[in-house]
């Protein structure tokens, strides 16, 4: 299982404003990649391609081999894609629980034993009994992360792709949360794909490109 992008160009009004230009990288299961950029330099954008939330100005993206058109990136994100981001993204009035319930439900996939699922999803995260049943504005920003990665889970799908998933955590908190992120790629073969600008999430990583003067250099 390896994403893909072949040649891939991006610019969002004037071609010449290019942020990257025919970019070729691979990514591999069982890998934690991060990708370092001064700010503004296109890495969210690079991710909301990965991630299935835009399409190439010109390029192409495959997944195990298979070009994904746009006609099929809904099929992409449902199947394939799962998102985290720095602020969460969480119904804090909700449970842990009924966070990541809520996803399966939008999702449409139906497990055998769903509650079973969840709670699983939730305890691979390193949450309690205690802590997945009370109203998430309870929990520490490390644990709302920590929800956030459980819901991105629960649907096990292939790729997990992280927009600076640390940016509001200290940093013991955001060495567990990256150590988290490897336990899901090398256990779990996963493909893990972090945004940060934070050194240690970087040295923490398997791979990692920076992203400068509108190039993408493998940096570690
Ligand atoms: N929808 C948009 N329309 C036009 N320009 C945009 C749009 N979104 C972002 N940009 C511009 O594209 C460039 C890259 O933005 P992007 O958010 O991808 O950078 P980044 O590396 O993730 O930055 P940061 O680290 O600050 O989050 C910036 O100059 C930004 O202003």
């Amino acid at each position: 299982m390896t994403l893909k992008v072949e040649n891939l160009t991006y610019y969002y009004t004037n071609p010449e404003d290019y942020l990257f230009k025919e970019v070729t990288q691979t990514f591999a299961k069982g890998t934690v990649y991060a990708i370092l950029g001064q700010s503004g330099s296109g890495k969210t954008t690079f991710l909301s391609l990965l991630a299935g939330l835009d399409t190439p100005k010109s390029g192409t993206m495959s997944y195990d081999d298979q070009i994904i058109k746009a006609s099929n990136l809904t099929n992409y994100r449902k199947k394939t894609v799962s998102t985290v981001f720095q602020a969460y993204n969480l119904l804090t009035y909700m449970s842990a629980y009924d966070n990541v319930k809520t996803a399966v439900k939008i999702s449409a996939v139906k497990f055998e034993d769903e509650k079973a699922a969840i709670e699983e999803a939730l305890e691979k995260v390193g949450l309690t009994n205690e802590m997945i049943y009370k109203p998430v504005s309870k929990l520490s920003g490390g644990q709302q992360q920590r929800v956030a990665i459980a819901r991105a889970l629960v649907l096990n799908h292939d790729v997990i792709i992280a927009d600076e998933p640390t940016g509001n955590l200290d940093e013991e908190t955001t060495a567990q949360i990256v150590e988290l992120f490897k336990k899901i790629a090398h256990e779990d073969k996963k493909i893990v794909i972090i945004v940060t600008h934070e050194t240690e999430v970087a040295n923490a990583s398997d791979v990692v490109y920076t992203l400068k003067h509108r190039k993408f250099e493998r940096t570690a």
